[in-house]
Parts: C-alpha cells; structure tokens; sequence
C-alpha cells in the first residue's frame, strides 16, 4: 500500500504534523510512505498511490499558495480519472483557534471530491480526538509567541497524535479498501 503525503510549511509548523501522521500510517502493515514537501512532489506520482494526504499551513483561512498551485496542476490526472477511488485525507495548522482551520480543511477536501477520491476524516471515538472534535481531518492550533525571543509554539504530543490517529486511520482504510 502506498501513501503520499504531500505538504507545504514555511516555518515547519505543517512539516512536524506530516511527519506524525506518517509515523501512523507506517504503523500500519505492508504501507510504504512517502513523504514530500510540495517542492518535491511531481503530479505524475500521484497516479501510483493508494492514498493522498494533503497538508498546508492556512493563509487567510485557506490553502497555502503553493499547495493550491500544486493541486491547480492536477487537471490531466482529473481528465484522465486517475485519482479516482483513492482515499484522501487533509491536515493543516494555523496560528489561532478560529482563524480558519475547518474553512482550510473543507477547502483542501473540495478538490479531492473533484477528483473522485474517498475522503477519510477522524470519527469522535478516537481517544485523542474525544474534545477535539477534528472530524474533517486534522487541524493543529501552534499559536504565535508573545515574546519574539521564546522559542517557537510547535504541536505538541497530543497534537501529533491526533496526527498519528489521521495517517494510521488512512492506511487502515486503505488496507480494507483492498481487500
Ligand atoms: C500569509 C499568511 C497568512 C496566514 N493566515 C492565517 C490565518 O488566516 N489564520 C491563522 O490562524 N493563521 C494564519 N497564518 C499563520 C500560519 O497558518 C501558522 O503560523 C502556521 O502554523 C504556519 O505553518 P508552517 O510553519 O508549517 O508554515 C498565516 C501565515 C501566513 C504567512
């Protein structure tokens, strides 16, 4: 089984949470991850993957440019119908708690849709989401630091296992998919 876990991340921020949601996934039996900042990632290797999982710090309460410019190259694949039936899953980060996380991850499911892909998202039975309340994939708040000089607000463990819940979730949905 192979999933591609695309990302963008200025500040490293979306990077942390992409690395923890490929430790989950590779939890997984026979799943081989692969793992990509957007600067790497060529549209011609999503045709190969079982899953997709798409991530991006949220600009303005949406996706980052440089994902949507990557996600606005995928037209022949759309044309071709290759994406159809893979599993997608979504992840971003932000720097507050109501400054447009779920409007980031609703607008990074539109275009899987479009594509034909099946959306796997985190039900509330899972310990680590049970008050977080992350159904739409994961959405990870790492505030701004008062003082410039403190060290940066990375996710914290229980952020990157909600991380590890989403990428293990996508790699169990795949291994069912494929039976
Ligand atoms: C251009 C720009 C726009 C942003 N817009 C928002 C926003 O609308 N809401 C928010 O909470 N944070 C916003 N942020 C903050 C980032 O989403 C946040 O710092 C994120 O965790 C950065 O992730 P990264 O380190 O992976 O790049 C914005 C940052 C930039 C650079």
């Amino acid at each position: 089984m192979k999933v591609y876990i695309v990302y963008d991340s200025e500040s490293g921020h979306t990077e942390m949470l992409a690395k923890a949601i490929a430790e989950g996934a590779e939890s997984v039996k026979d799943t081989q991850i692969y793992l990509k900042h957007i600067s790497e990632s060529q549209p011609d290797e999503l045709a190969d993957m079982d899953a997709i999982i798409w991530g991006c710090p949220g600009h303005f309460g949406t996706i980052s440019a440089n994902l949507k410019t990557s996600i606005d190259n995928l037209g022949n694949l759309w044309a071709e119908g290759k994406l159809i039936n893979k599993i997608g899953a979504v992840f971003c980060t932000s720097a507050t708690v109501h400054g447009g996380i779920e409007s980031t991850l609703l607008n990074l499911i539109i275009p899987m849709l479009h594509q034909g892909m099946i959306i796997v998202g985190l039900p509330g039975n899972i310990p680590a989401n049970a008050l977080y309340g992350s159904y739409y994939g994961v959405g990870i708040t790492c505030p701004v630091e008062i003082n410039p000089d403190s060290p940066p607000n990375m996710p914290t463990e229980s952020d990157l296992a909600l991380g590890k819940a989403l990428g293990q979730r996508v790699a169990e949905t795949v291994q069912k998919f494929k039976a």
